[in-house]
């Protein structure tokens, strides 16, 4: 029996790195993953990197969304192939799970490939299928970083397919030979748009099923309105306010039945309502940590259980479900359990991005927010078509909008849509760190031609609106 510092359950964002920073600092360390020989969790084999890089290889194969004159010529079929897709993916998963791999090396960190659960509070037992072995390992701390997997009810004939999750849409177990010419999304959320909005750039026909009647209902208003449009202009078919009713496969073709009895057929279905936390087969009542009704685990502000010497992070804890959170919860929780001092700049200010085509970052306060609280502010709007960047890159279609106190000048939101958006939004988190006021876009110099030039567009909209000069303080 092995004996750690740490035992760290799951190398997705979040446990990746708890690991590097408990390394780093000489803990000895175990990182354990049920992933057949690979650490990089949901996060780098069938969440964040494929679909992001699935997104980068279809806007360069099909240059959807540039000018006219910068239009790529129409993608040979042979681009178009799923084996082709699935290659170039491949090979940056490939490239990243390398990193990682070193990355462990470099801290001294022992990896375990096995399911683990829990047999008393200080011992876990873990279960390697492949060489039918059982470990039993003893540590002084746990940290569960287990993340999540896709909501499977048991109405919905899932067969790798016809009918698919996010895990299979883009896995060698996808049994499908070929692109399918249409397919229906089942629940809009960030998984289902993002994939629709690929597919329908891939020039698939896309119908998307959801109970709700906005898209993103915590995105600011005239954001969902822009993107509602352009899907509108991609011909992507719209069923909200209805869920399904029945999902099934008839005559070599999917099809999903509404619950407004709409009878929708396509070649196949993804469906994308929502994840579920990894913890059911943990034995978390053999340790004294709670969870919640569905099964997310309790934490404090340092990621700590119930159990003191038990932690939890990243997506198994719920919102807000994000790589970019989980990574940052995995560094607190490996300094609360070394007892190390925590330096964290503000930690419920932080970006979203969502990667539509065209992508879409939110950071601050929205409209609707500001309204609830009585807050009382003026928006400044620029539009990507007057921003030179945008024009040289031939990518013309956004906005972005600046949020601001009316009476303090102070900023309060910043709402992109459009090409770059995830990277254009840092420089307004940065402003809304630190405090500044509108006014900072118009007296500041910043690089030209580049996209930051949109806030400066922004804040003058902006401004002009106001009758008041700039307030003393
Ligand atoms: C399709 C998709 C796209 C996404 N895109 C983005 C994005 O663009 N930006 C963003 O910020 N976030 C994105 N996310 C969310 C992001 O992937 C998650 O927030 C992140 O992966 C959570 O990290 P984590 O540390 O909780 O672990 P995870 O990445 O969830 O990994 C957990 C690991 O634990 C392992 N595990 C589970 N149970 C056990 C056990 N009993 N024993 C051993 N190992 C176990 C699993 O095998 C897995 O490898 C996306 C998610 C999906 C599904
Ligand atoms: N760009 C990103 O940051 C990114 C990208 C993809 C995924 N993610 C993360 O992955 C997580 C999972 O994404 P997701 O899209 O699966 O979940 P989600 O919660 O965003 O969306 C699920 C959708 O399904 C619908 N739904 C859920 N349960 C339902 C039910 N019982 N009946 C009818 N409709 C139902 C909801 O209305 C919602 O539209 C998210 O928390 C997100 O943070 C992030």
């Amino acid at each position: 029996m092995q004996k750690y510092h740490v035992c760290i359950i799951g190398s997705g964002p979040s446990g990746e790195r708890c690991a590097i920073e408990c390394g780093t600092n000489g803990f000895k360390t175990l990182v354990v993953d049920k992933r057949e020989r690979k650490v990089g969790g949901v996060s780098l084999h069938v969440g964040t990197i494929p679909s992001k890089t699935l997104r980068e290889v279809i806007l360069d194969i099909t240059g959807f969304g540039l000018s006219f004159y910068l239009q790529k010529k129409k993608p040979e079929p042979k681009e178009l192939t799923l084996e082709n897709l699935y290659k170039k993916v491949g090979a940056i998963i490939n490239c990243e799970q390398d990193v990682l791999e070193a990355r462990f090396r470099s801290k001294n960190i022992d990896v375990l490939y096995g399911e683990a659960r829990f047999v008393d509070k200080n011992t876990v037992e873990i279960f390697n299928s492949e060489r039918n072995t059982t470990y039993t390992i003893k540590a002084d701390k746990f940290v569960v970083a287990t993340g999540t997997e896709p909501r499977r009810p048991l109405d919905v004939p899932f067969d790798w397919e016809f009918v698919y999750d996010s895990d299979f849409i883009f896995s060698p177990k996808n049994k499908r030979e070929k692109l399918p010419e249409s397919m229906i999304v089942v629940g809009a959320g960030v998984i289902g748009m993002e994939y629709a909005l690929m597919f329908s750039a891939l020039g698939v026909n896309v119908s998307i099923v959801d109970r709700k009647n906005t898209i993103f209902p915590y995105i600011d208003n005239e954001i969902n309105r822009y993107l509602l449009d352009i899907m509108m202009s991609m011909n992507i078919n719209l069923y909200f306010n209805r869920n399904y009713k029945e999902i099934g496969v008839k005559e070599g073709k999917a099809y999903v039945v509404t619950t407004k009895e709409d009878k929708i057929e396509a070649d196949c279905v993804l469906f994308a309502q929502g994840r579920v936390p990894s913890t059911k087969n943990l034995n978390l009542e053999k340790t004294g940590v709670k969870t919640d009704q569905r099964g997310y685990i309790l934490t404090n502000e340092h990621y700590q259980t119930d159990n003191p010497n038990i932690f939890a992070c990243g997506d198994v804890i719920g919102y807000p479900s994000l790589a970019s959170t989980s990574y940052e919860q995995g560094r607190v929780a490996a300094r609360a359990l070394m007892g190390l001092p925590i330096h964290s700049h503000n930690p419920h200010l932080f970006p979203f991005a969502i990667y539509t085509i065209p992508e879409i970052a939110s950071v601050g306060k929205t409209e609707d927010e500001l309204i609830k609280e009585n807050i009382p502010y003026e928006k400044g709007i620029g539009y990507y078509h007057d921003v030179s960047k945008a024009i040289i890159k031939g990518r013309r279609n956004g906005m972005l909008k600046i949020l601001f106190n009316r009476e303090t000048w102070e900023i309060l939101g910043v709402h992109v849509i459009g090409d770059q958006a995830a990277e254009i939004v840092h420089i307004g988190q940065v402003a809304l760190e630190m405090g500044a006021k509108i006014d900072y876009f118009l007296n500041t110099v910043f690089n030209y031609p580049t996209w930051a030039e949109i806030y400066r567009i922004a804040a003058f909209n902006g401004i002009n609106k106001l009758t008041c000069d700039l307030p003393e303080n």
